[in-house]
């Protein structure tokens, strides 16, 4: 095998895709920044009891680990940063108010999500702690939205869920609590034989239920259904009621639908959740929701709630960057033509100096332009390449 493969699903990125990338970052920790979120850079990796504090199997499953030569102890890569903001707020910031918190960084999975999906996506993401009420998961919604419209998605849809529903319906039944994580599973593959076969024993009330929920699905007017056909328990009416609420504060901005058995996700969410869907890609480009119990994990119980995107799968459905117009420029020790070169750089403009016996030959740039020293003036003057 020659040594320069790279592994599955692990690849390089070249020139004019990691400028697009980049752009996207920069553009979208800017829009953050307009909002207040502080960024933070939580390390690559840490103790894996850590690491995977408040989460779920999935994300266990989902962590390369490795041993630390130090201290002898299991290190985990993170394939997730969400939980490691959260250990910042609940540790180290130690603020009793709201904080906002964003970052951007290189995340790893043992397993790609999909066929093509990359086992390094780029998370970015933005999360605010300290406030229990909806204003906060509002305020992510419409964060997430304004930032895909300015990184070119205008139009998405919304997918809106609650995880309070299957909780409160399967609390008061012993027998389906203990199934709760193959509930998951079957409802989130919207696999009905499997769920008849799980529920076969449970009280009927809570076998139709669990099966509602794979019909319930669509737009605005399933939460009018769930309400007739799902059991009358106060956490299912306060889900569908904060659900309504946060479909209400999207209208106009997004194509709003409701998929009551969509539970995907790292299983630390805690109340609403959401994805976000743009057109000609059957998976969400950004998920995020409410996670009010990793605090608790951390020691310090906050409300939690953010979203997160992979910025390598979004830029890919983004146009190549037109090539970015440049002056090419003779190598040479001359002061004139360095004063003239730092200042071209200095307003902006991109100067690439050829090596001697070189020509240039890039993806990014194209120079329009070259910088060449006129006879009659012997003065550095700027010729038009045509
Ligand atoms: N990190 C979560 C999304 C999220 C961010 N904040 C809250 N939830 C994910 O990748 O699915």
């Amino acid at each position: 095998m020659p040594n320069w493969l790279l592994p599955e699903n692990i690849a390089d990125v070249l020139p004019s895709e990691a400028r697009k990338i980049e752009e996207l970052r920069r553009l979208m920790l800017d829009n953050f920044r307009l909002y207040g979120y502080e960024l933070v850079m939580p390390p690559l990796l840490e103790y894996l009891e850590s690491l995977l504090t408040g989460t779920g199997t999935d994300i266990d499953l989902r962590t390369f680990k490795l041993v630390d030569p130090i201290s002898g102890r299991l290190l985990g890569l993170r394939p997730d940063m969400t939980t490691q903001v959260a250990r910042i707020d609940a540790h180290l910031l130690n603020r009793a108010s709201v904080t906002r918190l964003c970052y951007a960084g290189n995340v790893l999975h043992t397993h790609p999500s999909g066929l093509h999906a990359t086992r390094e996506p780029l998370q970015i993401g933005a999360e605010i702690y300290g406030h229990a009420g909806l204003e906060a998961d509002a305020e992510i919604q419409e964060l997430a939205l304004s930032t895909l419209a300015l990184a070119g998605f205008p139009q998405v849809r919304l997918d809106l869920t609650h995880v309070g529903v299957l909780r409160a319906i399967i609390e008061g039944d012993a027998a389906a609590a203990r199934d709760e994580a193959a509930l998951y599973l079957a409802l989130r593959a919207k696999d009905v034989s499997d769920l008849k076969a799980l529920t076969a024993n449970y009280a009927p009330q809570t076998r139709d239920a669990l099966l509602a929920l794979t019909q319930l699905y669509g737009d605005i007017d399933v939460l009018k259904k769930a309400r007739e056909v799902l059991p009358d328990l106060p956490g299912i009416a306060k889900a569908l009621a904060e659900l309504a609420a946060l479909a209400a504060s999207a209208l106009g901005r997004a194509e709003v639908a409701i998929d009551l058995a969509d539970l995907r996700g790292y299983q630390y969410e805690s109340g609403a959740m959401f994805a976000l869907y743009v057109p000609g890609l059957p998976n969400a480009v950004a998920r995020g929701g409410r996670y009010d119990h990793v605090g608790e994990a951390f020691g310090r119980a906050r409300p939690a709630t953010g979203f997160s995107l992979d910025l390598r799968e979004l830029a890919r459905l983004l146009p190549t960057a037109e090539r970015k117009h440049s002056i090419r420029a003779p190598w040479g020790n001359a002061p004139e033509l360095k004063e003239k070169i730092a200042e071209l750089r200095k307003s902006g403009e991109v100067v690439i100096q050829s090596m001697p016996g070189h020509s240039n030959e890039l993806d990014e740039f194209e120079c329009d332009r070259a910088l060449v020293l006129d006879d009659n003036s012997s003065q550095w003057i700027l010729k038009n390449l045509g």
